[in-house]
Formats: structure tokens, sequence, C-alpha cells
């Protein structure tokens, strides 16, 4: 592909990817709901917990689907009915894609014919070179770890030079030092000027990777924008915490005082050190201005905090907080 920089500001009109008002459900089950965006050049990052409906916003877009109701558009054509875009378009699926008796080259070589381009062998060599898999180009892929295999399915998307990459969890299976350099990889090829929508349950890997993320919450579209903006909305949510050491139950009512918490309970299930500790639960509204003072409230006491932690601060609570507070965000 040229090396066309990414345009901001592009409008759905010449956007390389747009859905517009798309449903899915399979019987009963609602997979997305009436949802809507357009994609410019650069990395997007998908990001949705386990069954939000990622795979299916990419098998849509992959053509492999199609929506119950809505539209959608790659290239300007509906990629389920019009194969040829297919040779523009690069897929990275959700769960295997490989051939275990063909080696990594055949098994590029052969997607790459698939897809018309002129030279299948010298394109596989390229991709897995790009992919870092060169020295094992022509072992038999039944023999690779995940990780390798991952790489596999990522050179058969690039292989015939796509202009629209959609990679769905691309980084699962790989170790840490294989996560960075895919993390890389991903970002060259937004900075070359693809389109590119890579899906991820991990806020942190979504942020290395994306110019601009979409969140999904159970087939919604909740929440859209700069990472850091998404980044902001997680972090600036109520929240609950737990404070365990000495003096906590003064410094609570300190900081119910100071509006700082709005909720304070006993923590039955904290394990405490000695007679003299005390572990609470609190809810706070402001957990940043919190952070920010409770070193210096703590201090003015003489209480000793052990351990500040957050209680069910997991994805699917940011999940929820962001399903209710946070629809169209930056853009
Ligand atoms: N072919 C199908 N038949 C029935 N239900 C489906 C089908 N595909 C997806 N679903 C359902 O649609 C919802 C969205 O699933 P989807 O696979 O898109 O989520 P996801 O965000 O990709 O999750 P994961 O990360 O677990 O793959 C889930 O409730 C799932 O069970």
């Amino acid at each position: 592909m040229s090396g066309a920089t990414a345009v901001p500001g592009r409008t759905a009109l010449d956007a390389a990817v747009e859905v517009r008002a798309a449903s899915k459900w399979f019987g009963d089950t609602v997979a997305l709901s009436d949802v809507s965006f357009a994609l410019r050049p650069g990395v997007t990052g998908l990001l949705g917990h386990n069954g939000a409906g990622k795979s299916t916003v990419l098998s849509l877009l992959s053509g492999a689907a199609r929506p119950s109701q809505g539209e959608v558009r790659v290239l300007g054509v509906d990629p389920h009915s019009d194969l040829a875009v297919h040779r523009r378009l690069g897929v990275v699926p959700d769960g295997e894609g490989t051939w275990a008796y063909l080696t990594a080259r055949q098994n590029v070589a052969l997607l790459a014919k698939q897809r018309g381009v002129a030279d299948p062998r010298a394109a596989a060599g390229a991709a897995l070179e790009r992919v870092g898999l060169s020295h094992a180009a022509d072992r038999r892929v039944g023999g690779f770890s995940k990780g390798m295999r991952q790489r596999v399915k990522l050179a058969q998307a690039l292989a015939h030079d796509p202009e629209v990459l959609l990679l769905d969890e691309p980084l699962n299976g790989l170790d840490p030092v294989q996560r960075r350099a895919d993390v890389e990889l991903v970002r060259a090829l937004g900075a070359e000027g693809r389109t590119v929508l890579v899906s991820s349950h991990v806020l942190g890997e979504v942020e290395r990777m994306a110019d601009e993320v979409l969140v999904v919450v159970n087939g919604r579209l909740v929440a859209e924008g700069e990472p850091a903006a998404i980044r902001d909305l997680m972090t600036d949510r109520p929240r609950t915490l737990r404070l365990a050491g000495r003096g906590v139950a003064a410094l609570a009512g300190v900081l119910l005082g100071e509006g700082l918490v709005t909720a304070v309970r006993h923590d039955v299930a904290a394990g405490v050190r000695s007679d003299d500790e005390e572990a609470l639960v609190v809810e706070t509204p402001a957990a940043m201005a919190l952070a920010t003072r409770l070193p210096a409230l703590a201090r003015d006491c003489a209480a000793t905090l052990r351990r500040v932690e957050a209680v069910g601060d997991d994805l699917e609570s940011v999940f929820a907080h962001l399903t209710a507070a946070a629809r169209g965000v930056g853009r």
C-alpha cells in the first residue's frame, strides 16, 4: 500500500469502514443493537468484555455474517455479497485459522493466491518476515506454539497488502515479548495509512495500539473517543475501596466530613493483622481526589494505612459505569 498518512477529521462519506444502525441477533440473543460508527485510517480499538459483541462486529465487517438490520460498508461495498473486496481486506479471525499439516509459508501463500496476489510465495515470505516468523517459514504449523500460529494468521491477513485490517484479539496467546512486538506492528500498520480495527478486552492493550477506541457493552456502543478520554472515564468513576490499618475509623470520619466518601462499613471479609488494626470499605464518588488527599489526611489524624485497594474493580464494573455514564466521549 502507498505510504498515505492518517487523515484526521474524515467523515463517514469517505470512511473505509462504515456501520449504520446495525443490529444482529441469533434467535433470542441480541448480539448487537443499533450500532453505528465510521473508521478513519489508523488504528481503532474495539474494547469490550467477553460476550460484548466484538467478534460479531468483526464478522459483519469481514462479510462472514450479515446484519439482521442496518448496513455495513467496507471500501464502499457490502462485504458479504461483494467478494472482490476481500482482495483489499485482511482478517485475523477469532479461533484457529491455519492448516496444521501445511508449512507456515504454504498457509500464507494459499490465502494470498485466493486473493489474487501475482507471486503468492514471495508475498508469503515477505509477510512472514514482517511478523518475525522467517526462521520457521518452512515448518509445519501443527508443531507451532499458539503465539506462532497467531503470527501465521497475522501474516495471512497481511500478505495481499490490504487497505483494511480486522484483527480479533490478535495478542491472545502471546508472551509479553511477542505482545510488545505485535503492538508495534499494529501501530506501524496504522501509520502506513491502513484502516485497522483491533479488538481486545484489555484497556491497557488497546491504549498502546489505538488512536481511537470504541467501547461495546452488551451489544451496544457506549463510548467512543481517544484512549486518554476513555481512560479518564474509567479512572474518575465512583469506586469502592478497602482501607486497612491503624486509626482507619477516625480517618473514615474525616473523609466523610470532607465529602470524599459517601458510605463506610466494616469489612468483615478482611484479615487484620492485630487488635488495633481495622479494615473498612468506603464508597467514593471521587477516586482521584481521594487518592490525592488521602496521605495528608491520614497523617493529620495519626492513622497508619497498611492497605488501600479497589474492591470489585474488574472490567465488568468499569463497563457497567460506562453504560450508564458515557455516550459519545471525544469525536
Ligand atoms: N453464532 C451465534 N449463535 C448464537 N449466539 C451467538 C453467536 N455468535 C455470538 N453469539 C452471542 O452474541 C453475543 C456476542 O458475542 P461475541 O462473540 O460477538 O462477543 P465478543 O465480545 O467477541 O466476546 P468474546 O471476547 O468472548 O469472543 C454473545 O452473547 C454470544 O453468546
